[in-house]
């Protein structure tokens, strides 16, 4: 059970989460304790089922929980009333759902998609036109879904979420759809709101995105099975002849030593071969 901090902008105890059917019972979350502070991004990974886009709901305040106690921005999620929590969605968090296809409206253009939001969250200055460029989408402010891609679809999607800073941005697999450079871009938006002061969560099964997180969760049959703290920055030499002598920690992540280098600018980025597309 988590230490309860003042900071958190989450904090959940012993949440349980049950879907009934007339097939039965299915515990997506069985007792699982968490808090999620400002200012940095979670990463919630895990097997296919094993309760992310359960938890990422009920983070995002669009569900409740069976059982336990959920606080989200200081609202008793569980407790709250509808209206109250519908004021919590539209004001202060960003959401991005697995299907980002239902976080957009289709009637509007992408730029006022955006304008829509901002109008929600109280953004005034808000500009369109930068949030759209930020996932590279500056050539599509005029679009409506309809014309859009389902990897345009999601980074608008993603764009929506950040429109004003909101307090908590919970994003389900936000990059699920999108090629390298693109998922790239979208972590790094991800990452400034982070560095701006949100809280970020979001869930993802891809290790070039859970190697970015400042912490990173693993799910199991509905609870946590391990964390890992903190964007890994280490200290390497690059002998006369080239060759670089990784760190032990960072040897482990090659464990065929095979390794795929990327030169973007002064940005080096090493990759396992499997990764390339
Ligand atoms: N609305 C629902 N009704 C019944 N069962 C559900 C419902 N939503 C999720 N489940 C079940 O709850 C469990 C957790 O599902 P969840 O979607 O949270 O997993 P996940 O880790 O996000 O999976 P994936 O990576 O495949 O998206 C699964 O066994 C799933 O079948």
């Amino acid at each position: 059970m988590p230490v309860s901090d003042t900071r958190a902008t989450v904090s959940c105890e012993d949440l349980v989460k049950v879907f009934r059917s007339a097939t039965g019972e299915t515990h997506a979350l069985r007792g699982l304790g968490l808090e999620l502070e400002p200012g940095a991004l979670t990463v919630v990974a895990g097997p296919s089922g094993s309760g992310k886009s359960s938890l990422l709901t009920l983070l995002g305040a669009r569900d409740r929980p069976s059982a336990g106690r959920l606080t989200v921005l200081g609202s008793d999620v569980g407790g709250a009333s509808t209206r109250e929590l519908r004021g919590l969605r539209r004001r202060r968090i960003g959401f991005v759902p697995q299907r980002s296809s239902s976080a957009v409206f289709t009637h509007l253009c992408a730029a006022d998609q955006l304008r829509q939001v901002a109008s929600w969250r109280g953004a005034a200055r808000h500009d369109p036109d930068a949030a759209l460029d930020a996932v590279g989408l500056g050539d599509r402010a005029r679009h409506r879904p309809e014309a859009l891609s389902g990897g345009e679809q999601q980074r608008l999607a993603v764009a929506m979420a950040l429109v004003g800073r909101p307090a908590l941005v919970v994003a389900d697999e936000p990059t699920a759809e999108l090629d390298h450079a693109n998922a790239d871009r979208v972590m790094d938006a991800l990452l400034a709101a982070a560095a701006a002061g949100s809280t970020v969560v979001i869930s993802s099964h891809d290790d070039r995105i859970t190697h970015r997180a400042d912490r990173l969760l693993r799910l199991r049959h509905g609870v946590l099975s391990s964390e890992t703290a903190g964007r890994r920055t280490a200290a390497a030499v690059i002998d006369a002849t080239g060759r670089l002598q990784l760190p032990p920690e960072v040897l482990e992540l090659f464990p065929d030593r095979r390794v795929v280098v990327d030169a973007d600018g002064d940005q080096v980025r090493l990759r396992r071969p499997e990764e390339d597309r």
